[in-house]
């Protein structure tokens, strides 16, 4: 029975169930529930405070829920013991990256192991430059600081450091925002690469229409105080919910597709 569970645990990484937040009498959330599969990139939409990042906020343990409950590998995130393993086997990429601006990409990637590992400094070194590779950045980019990069190598920098600890989820706040397109496609083309070789799963905040058509295998919409719809995005496109439609089928939903098939 036991071995039931823990599979049926994490078969399902994340589940969230009944889920009510609120800030004062302001009720962002109302029975929401949400269940991401293993393996799969999670594509996370809806409109501006419709209550993405809170959601994201509340699942990582940032924000508690004022009602239902939030797992993780089937642990309950208010469990502070539960949320520091839980913490140990996540990576987060917030906007811009969220590196620290006073340290090399090479410290900010070796940050989370010496805070979270027993490895010697010389393994950490070793780890951290593997990370920086594995991102796609060039080996001279461990020596600079943040403010030093590039939009796309920033971003870069902040995936290196979110699979620093070989994280079993990967949870991803609106990366491609301020990206050129060419960038952005790389970048989405980076995630798909790290998520096959890697294995992880991949939780992505995104209003880039061309990253739910070019990589996510399923996509939740955030309406209505609800996961108002979560499937494959050409189900989507045969929902009647009235914001995915404008959503998807506005002018820049057509391009995303037309890009997508041609
Ligand atoms: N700390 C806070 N205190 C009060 N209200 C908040 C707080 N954080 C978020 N909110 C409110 O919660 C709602 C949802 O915000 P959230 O940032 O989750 O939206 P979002 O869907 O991520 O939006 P966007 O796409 O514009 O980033 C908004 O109305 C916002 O004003």
């Amino acid at each position: 029975m036991r071995a039931l569970v823990e599979t049926d645990a994490e078969d399902v990484p994340i589940r969230v169930k009944g889920l009510r937040t609120a800030f004062g009498d302001k009720v962002i959330h109302e029975d929401l529930g949400l269940e991401v599969k293993r393996g799969e990139i999670l594509g996370v939409v809806g409109g501006s405070g419709s209550g993405k990042s809170v959601l994201l906020n509340t699942i990582l343990g940032l924000k508690q829920p004022d009602g239902g409950s939030v797992e993780i590998f089937g642990q309950d995130i208010r469990d502070p013991q539960a949320h520091s393993e839980v913490e140990r086997r996540i990576g987060v990429m917030f906007q811009q990256g969220a590196l620290f601006s006073f340290l090399t990409v090479q410290e900010n990637v070796e940050a989370p192991l010496l805070e979270h590992t027993k490895l010697t400094r010389e393994y950490v070194h070793d780890l951290a430059r593997l990370k920086i590779k594995l991102a796609g950045l060039p080996e001279d980019a461990g020596c600079l600081k943040p403010a030093e990069l590039s939009g796309g190598m920033r971003k870069r920098a902040g995936v290196a450091r979110a699979i620093a600890l070989d994280p079993d989820i990967l949870f991803l706040d609106e990366p491609t925002a301020g990206l050129d397109p060419i960038a952005a496609a790389e970048f989405d083309d980076l995630i798909r690469t790290l998520r096959d070789a890697l294995g992880f799963t991949v939780f992505i905040i995104t209003h880039d229409l061309d990253t739910l058509y070019a990589i996510c295998d399923r996509v939740a919409v955030v309406a209505d105080k609800k996961i108002a719809a979560v499937a494959t995005i050409k189900e989507l496109e045969r929902s009647d919910h009235p914001w995915i439609r404008s959503y998807l089928l506005g002018p820049r939903g057509r391009a995303a597709k037309k890009e997508k098939e041609s």
